[in-house]
C-alpha cells in the first residue's frame, strides 16, 4: 500500500473469535452513530466471511444490544440474480440476520435486481443520494471482504469501475464470474466512518500480504483502492490468513 496508508490491523486466533470480535466492534460502532446522530447506517458485504458475524448479531446477547429500529442497512454490492437465490447477498443476510431481528423493512435498501444491472446502478445511486440528501454519502460503518483475486465489494481486476473517480454505483460485468454486479464505487465507500475488512482462512494468506505490503498497484490489487478519506480503516483477520505476514508489537 502507499507510504501513507494508515489502518489497524487485529490477528484472532480462530473464525470464532474474529466474528466476535466484528460484533463487538457492529455494536460499538452502531452506540456511537446513534449517540451522535440518532442513527446508525451500515453497508454490509456479501461472501461467506461475514456471516458468521450476521449469525452472532441476531442472537443474544448481541442482539439486544444494538438498537435495529434506529439502523439501516444497504449493500456494499450485489449479484445481479433473483432476490431468492443463495448468491444473493440481500438474501444471504435476511437468512442469517434481517429475518431474525425487529428492523423495520423500511430501514432496508437491498440493490434492486428487478432491473437491467445499469438501471439497478442509477436506481441504487439515487437512492443512496435520497437518503443522504444534501450530505455526501457517509456510511458509518462500511464492512468488506477481500477476494483471493484482490477484489473487494465487485471491485475485480481488469474492469473500468476501479478507475472510477466518482462517488456513486455502477454496474460491472465480471468475466470470471460470468455474471453482471453491481458495486459502490472506491471513492464511495472511502466517504465511510468506519471500514471493515474480515478476512479468514489460509487460502487469502497470500492476498492478504499482498494487500498490506506491495506496492501501490489497484489495477492488480483493487483493495488498494481502499483508503478512507476522512475515517478509519480496520482490518481484522484471522491466524490463517495472517500467516505470511509479520505482525510488529
Ligand atoms: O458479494 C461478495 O461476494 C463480496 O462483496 C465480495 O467482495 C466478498 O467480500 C469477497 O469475495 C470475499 O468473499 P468471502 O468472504 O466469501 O471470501
Amino acid at each position: 500500500m502507499t507510504a501513507d496508508s494508515t489502518y489497524h490491523l487485529k490477528v484472532f486466533q480462530t473464525a470464532d473469535e474474529l466474528c466476535k470480535a466484528a460484533a463487538e466492534f457492529f455494536i460499538d460502532i452502531s452506540r456511537k452513530s446513534i449517540a451522535a446522530r440518532g442513527r446508525f447506517v451500515v453497508s454490509l458485504s456479501g461472501g461467506t466471511t461475514p456471516q458468521g458475524l450476521y449469525s452472532l448479531l441476531s442472537e443474544s446477547p448481541f442482539r439486544e444490544q444494538v438498537e435495529w429500529e434506529k439502523t439501516v442497512v444497504f449493500w456494499g454490492d450485489e449479484r445481479c440474480v433473483s432476490l431468492n437465490d443463495t448468491q444473493n447477498n440481500a438474501h444471504q443476510a435476511k437468512i442469517t440476520l434481517l429475518d431474525k431481528i425487529d428492523i423495520p423493512k423500511a430501514n432496508i435498501y437491498a440493490i434492486p435486481v428487478n432491473l437491467s444491472p445499469e438501471e439497478a446502478a442509477i436506481n441504487y445511486e439515487k437512492e443512496v443520494n435520497c437518503f443522504f440528501g444534501k450530505e455526501t454519502p457517509r456510511f458509518d460503518l462500511m464492512l468488506l471482504g477481500l477476494g483471493e483475486n484482490g477484489h473487494t465489494a465487485s471491485l475485480f481486476p481488469g474492469t473500468n469501475v476501479i478507475y472510477e473517480q466518482t462517488v456513486g454505483i455502477r454496474a460491472v460485468y465480471v468475466e470470471e464470474e460470468k455474471m453482471f454486479r453491481i458495486t459502490m464505487t472506491a471513492p464511495l465507500i472511502n466517504q465511510s466512518g468506519a471500514i471493515l475488512f474480515l478476512v479468514n482462512g489460509e487460502n487469502k494468506a497470500v492476498i492478504l500480504k499482498e494487500v498490506l505490503t506491495a506496492a501501490y498497484r489497484p489495477d492488480k490489487i483493487p483493495a488498494h483502492l481502499i483508503q478512507p478519506v476522512n475515517g478509519e480503516l480496520y482490518w481484522f483477520v484471522d491466524r490463517a490468513s495472517a500467516s505470511l505476514i509479520t505482525i510488529k508489537n
